[in-house]
């Protein structure tokens, strides 16, 4: 072989490898900027809550003004006393529980617990929490906000664009009665003050909007000591819906507002339920009660109240089993629950989890809940995952309880509170 070949050959080779370099850099770079942008740039608009999660301690003597407001409106639900299956309101402990399972027992469930914390984590202040929020509720936005102001800002509407009003209203899962009494009052409004612009509209839909959603309900969250004894939290709801997640987040919040903790684990029907909750414990540095498997659920939350108040801890937070509201025993076993923590101490909130994909079901759920105990707040989570952020709307209404914290996502730090402002200035974009 000459030299001009041998030489024309290294060239060629040398030209291959060149370019095969230069593929690999870009291909790499690409991935690492769409990988930056999905995590780390907001998109503009979403979720903004302007404060963190208001947290006080209850004052049962004192109901506020919202309250009384709320209650003026609202009719109390007497609870089925003679329905229950429990005589003495004591806890009992396998074959003594005195409440019947109704239900059959889950079996194994593949779940995902939170990576395991060797020491506790630095948490970081809810501040710069919100303002990772951004845009987490885009999905609302798009699907709501979009077509409704594309139709109210489009001039004079006849039959039809107020027939596709309504509809938009409807599928965003705002509920028949509520959405004929939104669009009455957005047409005698618009009858009224004229409407020729994108913005007009957006001004009008957001006061009326904004408006229906109670913006004068009270939405602290009753979870600082009081009476020198813990604060105690009740967080109930179906199964799945994000209760200990929302336990785990909530511990996280106060303790980063320097709060300790103690967090009872009453799902006894899955140790896997458990461990989940310890490990959010461990994560925040809070002690986890729990008991025996299938052990009374009852009997956990009193013991967890007891050494909540023995420690001196500021607030206890008791996460329960998912039940199936339609199961009439497990629902009997909640209000036990209660009244047999009531023993030992006040109990400051009963959240109710709600998962915001599940629509109207919610709306079930909320019913039968709020007749077995008595809800004082909602959470509804997973609203990252949603266009039907408007069953926010039915539930308060059918129960005359505010939503009080909104769950943004799987992150530890994804629980913001629940702004009405804030809210429909993220659906509507
Ligand atoms: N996207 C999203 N996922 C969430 C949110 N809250 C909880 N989840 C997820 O929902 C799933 C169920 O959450 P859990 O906290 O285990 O629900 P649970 O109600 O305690 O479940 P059971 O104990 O089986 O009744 C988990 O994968 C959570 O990460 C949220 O706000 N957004």
């Amino acid at each position: 072989m000459s030299t001009s070949s041998l030489v024309l050959i290294l060239v060629v080779v040398a030209v291959v490898l060149i370019a095969a370099l230069v593929t690999g850099v870009v291909l790499t770079r690409r991935r690492r900027i769409s990988l930056t942008q999905k995590e780390e740039t907001p998109r503009p608009g979403g979720y903004q809550a302007s404060s963190g999660i208001s947290l006080t301690p209850a004052a049962p003597d004192a109901p506020s003004v919202e309250a009384v407001a709320v209650a003026e409106v609202t009719p109390v639900v007497p609870h089925p006393v003679a329905e229950r299956t429990e005589v003495d309101g004591q806890p009992g402990v396998g074959d003594d529980a005195s409440v019947p399972r109704d239900s059959v027992k889950r079996g194994f469930v593949e779940v995902d617990l939170p990576v395991e914390a060797s020491e506790v984590e630095e948490i970081e202040p809810t501040a710069g929490r919100l303002e990772r929020l951004r845009g987490k509720l885009s999905k609302s936005r798009n699907a709501f906000g979009t077509s409704l102001l594309g139709l109210l800002g489009a001039g004079d509407l006849d039959e039809d664009s107020w027939q596709d009003v309504e509809d938009t209203l409807l599928i965003a899962d705002l509920g028949a009665a509520l959405t004929t009494e939104i669009v009455a009052t957005l047409r005698s409004k618009i009858a009224g003050a004229g409407v020729r612009t994108e913005a007009e509209a957006q001004a009008l839909v957001r006061t009326v909007l904004v408006d229906a959603l109670g913006p004068r309900m009270d939405r602290s969250l009753k979870a600082l000591p009081h009476a020198g004894k813990p604060a105690v939290l009740l967080v109930v709801g179906v199964n799945g819906v994000g209760k200990t997640t929302t336990t785990g987040k909530l511990a996280r919040v106060l303790v980063a507002d320097g709060r300790t903790v103690l967090l009872g684990a009453a799902d006894t029907f899955r140790a896997a339920a458990a461990d989940q909750l310890e490990t959010w414990g461990k994560r925040v540095g809070a002690e986890t009660v729990r008991g025996p498997e299938g052990g009374d659920p009852a009997s956990v939350a009193f013991e967890s109240v007891k050494r909540g108040v023995d420690t001196g801890v500021d607030t206890v937070l008791i996460d329960t089993a998912g039940r199936l509201h339609t199961k009439k025993g497990l629902m009997d076993e909640l209000g036990k629950v209660k009244r047999v923590v009531e023993k030992q101490a006040v109990v400051d909130e009963v959240l109710l989890v709600l998962d915001a994909t599940t629509g109207q079901n919610g709306l079930t759920q909320a019913r039968v809940f709020a007749e077995q105990v008595d809800i004082t707040g909602i959470v509804l989570t997973k609203l990252d995952g949603t266009a039907k952020g408007g069953i926010v709307f039915q539930v308060q209404r059918e129960l005359g309880v505010p939503v009080k914290l909104v769950g943004l996502g799987e992150g530890a730090d994804h629980l913001a509170p629940f702004e009405p402002g804030a809210f429909v200035d993220a659906l509507l974009g």
